[in-house]
């Protein structure tokens, strides 16, 4: 595997640390210093180091302590760091080491309004350290912390180019394990976080307030390493590792065929945008079964698809179907009992999903079934299975309630949203931040489930052998999906194929059939 961004619980950290500084690592020195060399970078690379203003936002903790003792160093450096304590006590080495290198210290909770003192204070600082929680946060900010964090967001979004923030270990106030935002929190360009990257840093809504995430190593790696992580972002290295390259000896059988049993007769644009996103992607073949209608316009935008039923190693069954017309429904059907008994991969998207509502075996899928829901659509297969949830509740923690569903039917669940989580029953979290918002258009989806599906077709001998080295393998398939599709809309939008890059840019508007022409092109990205 490539170089994959995994991330590992507070617990986890926490255990991980506990051996060296056991043995007298000085693991916040450490820290500390990594801090102060990212806040150097932010300020190098806008214009000037010694004589710029910083803020320390520093809470009670040892998240407080790091940006103590990073003071020291940026005051070395010339710059004058004002540090604002936000709660009554804080790590006392840090505030005394912060003393005497000369970081002025305010103790802002004595003022008759906290947050107005910080913001007066702010508005004078470059950049903003935010340094309130870290891994030691129970639950959304509270305290004199939440109204003073809720100013500060305020101020920031009033001034959007004005100042850098950064945020240490998390942006205080997010759910460090699970993503979640339910307080104030303040938006940071650049989060520095500490021997591994956490959860909330790349799970969705909290994942985009996080900036861009720059790991220190602590030398925590060795025990981490043992442990799965709970989430992980594929890369595009990854994705290279994972995608099918044929060799000389290989024919259309072994390079895959999908079956897709998508569109209508009302939604025939289904069954071209998803044949589309699986030709687009490479594979050995097309089968597509469906009514006329959606069949001709296949037949006529793409030759080389088969419609005739015959062998498939994977299918694509949903997009685009009424759940209404109960003769295709019970098609889809056929397909999918077909394709359980012959342990084929399937992905099972849109129409396909209302299908499962209505099935009694729901709770019986295997993990090769992907489920292909936005949150709307999980919602509703969540409430069908007995657990009431509107679409607020699925979009407000969107890793919780994949999980829940995979959990639920045995099946993987890609949660398509501005970030794509990707959840299996067991196994870490995907989180793939690799799209824009134009993506967010009719038929986008339709070209997903085709990639998806063509991918997995690429692995569907070896998954009907059941030899596939564990339950894992799906949701990697998907989030590999995710990263080309996401790829490929940023690049038909005229924008970088890295989400990193480009961020002043806005790109320009795209259809969902763009997105499927720029799969190759986002394929180049990957695979060189
Ligand atoms: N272990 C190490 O050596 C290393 C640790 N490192 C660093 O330490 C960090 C972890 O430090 P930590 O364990 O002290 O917890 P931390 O995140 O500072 O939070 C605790 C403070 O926050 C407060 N608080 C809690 N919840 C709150 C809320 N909802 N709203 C408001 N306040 C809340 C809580 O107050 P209390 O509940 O006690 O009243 C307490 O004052 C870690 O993220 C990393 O940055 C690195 O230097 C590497 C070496
Ligand atoms: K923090």
């Amino acid at each position: 595997m490539g170089p994959m961004i995994r991330a590992h619980s507070a617990a986890a950290v926490r255990a991980a640390e506990e051996p060296l500084l056991a043995a007298g690592e000085p693991l916040m020195a450490s820290a500390a210093f990594a801090l102060a060399t990212h806040v150097v970078a932010e300020l190098r690379a806008r214009g000037r180091v010694a004589g710029s203003v910083v803020l320390l936002l520093v809470g009670g903790g040892n998240n407080g302590g790091d940006a103590l003792f990073a003071g020291t160093h940026l005051v070395r450096r010339g710059c004058q760091v004002h540090a604002a304590l936000v709660s009554d006590g804080v790590h006392e080495g840090g505030l005394a080491a912060a003393r005497a290198a000369g970081v002025r210290v305010h103790r802002v909770l004595d003022a008759a309004d906290p947050a107005a003192a910080v913001v007066d204070l702010a508005r004078r600082c470059g950049v903003w350290v935010d340094a309130v929680t870290g891994i030691g946060a129970r639950g959304p900010l509270r305290g004199p912390a939440a109204p003073v964090v809720a100013a500060l967001a305020a101020e920031r979004s009033a001034w959007p180019q004005e100042p850098v923030v950064v945020a240490v270990d998390v942006p205080s106030g997010i759910g460090v394990d699970d993503g979640t935002v339910e307080g104030p929190v303040l938006p940071a360009d650049v989060t520095v976080t500490m021997g591994t990257a956490k959860p909330g840093l790349l799970l969705p809504p909290a994942a985009g307030l996080a900036g861009r995430v720059e790991v220190v190593a602590l030398g925590l790696d060795g025990t981490l390493a043992a442990e799965p992580p709970a989430a992980c972002s594929l890369t595009a290295a990854d994705v290279a590792d994972l995608w099918p390259v044929p060799g000389p000896d290989d024919h259309k059988y072994t390079r895959g065929v999908l079956g897709i049993a998508a569109g209508s007769q009302t939604y025939p644009g289904a069954a071209a945008l998803a044949t589309a996103g699986a030709l687009r992607t490479g594979l050995g073949m097309v089968r597509y079964l469906g009514p006329e209608v959606p069949a001709d316009l296949v037949r006529t935008l793409h030759p080389e698809v088969v419609t005739v039923p015959g062998r498939v190693q994977a299918w694509v069954l949903g997009s685009g179907v009424d759940p209404a017309d109960a003769a295709r429904t019970a098609e889809l059907h056929e397909h999918l009992s077909a394709a359980l008994a012959a342990r084929l991969p399937v992905v099972l998207d849109a129409g396909a999903l209302t299908l499962l509502q209505e099935d009694t075996r729901l709770p019986d899928l295997p993990a090769t079934a992907v489920l292909t829901p936005h949150a709307g659509e999980l919602a509703q297969l969540l409430t069908a299975c007995g657990e009431e949830t509107a679409r607020e509740d699925v979009t407000a923690a969107p890793a919780r309630h994949a999980r829940l569903a995979a959990e639920i039917t045995g099946a993987t669940v890609l949660l398509k949203g501005p970030t794509t989580v990707v959840a299996a029953p067991a196994g870490p979290l995907f989180a793939q931040q690799d799209a824009t918002p134009w993506l967010a258009t009719a038929g986008a989806g339709d070209v997903l489930a085709g990639v998806l599906g063509a991918l997995l077709a690429g692995y569907g001998d070896l998954i009907a052998s059941g030899t596939h080295d564990g339950a894992h393998l799906p949701a990697s398939l998907s989030a590999a999906a995710a990263l080309v599709h996401g790829r490929a809309a940023r690049i038909a939008a005229g924008l970088p194929p890295g989400p990193g890059e480009g961020r002043a840019r806005t790109g320009v508007p795209i259809t969902a059939g763009d997105v499927a022409a720029a799969v190759p092109a986002a394929l180049r990205t990957v695979l060189g």
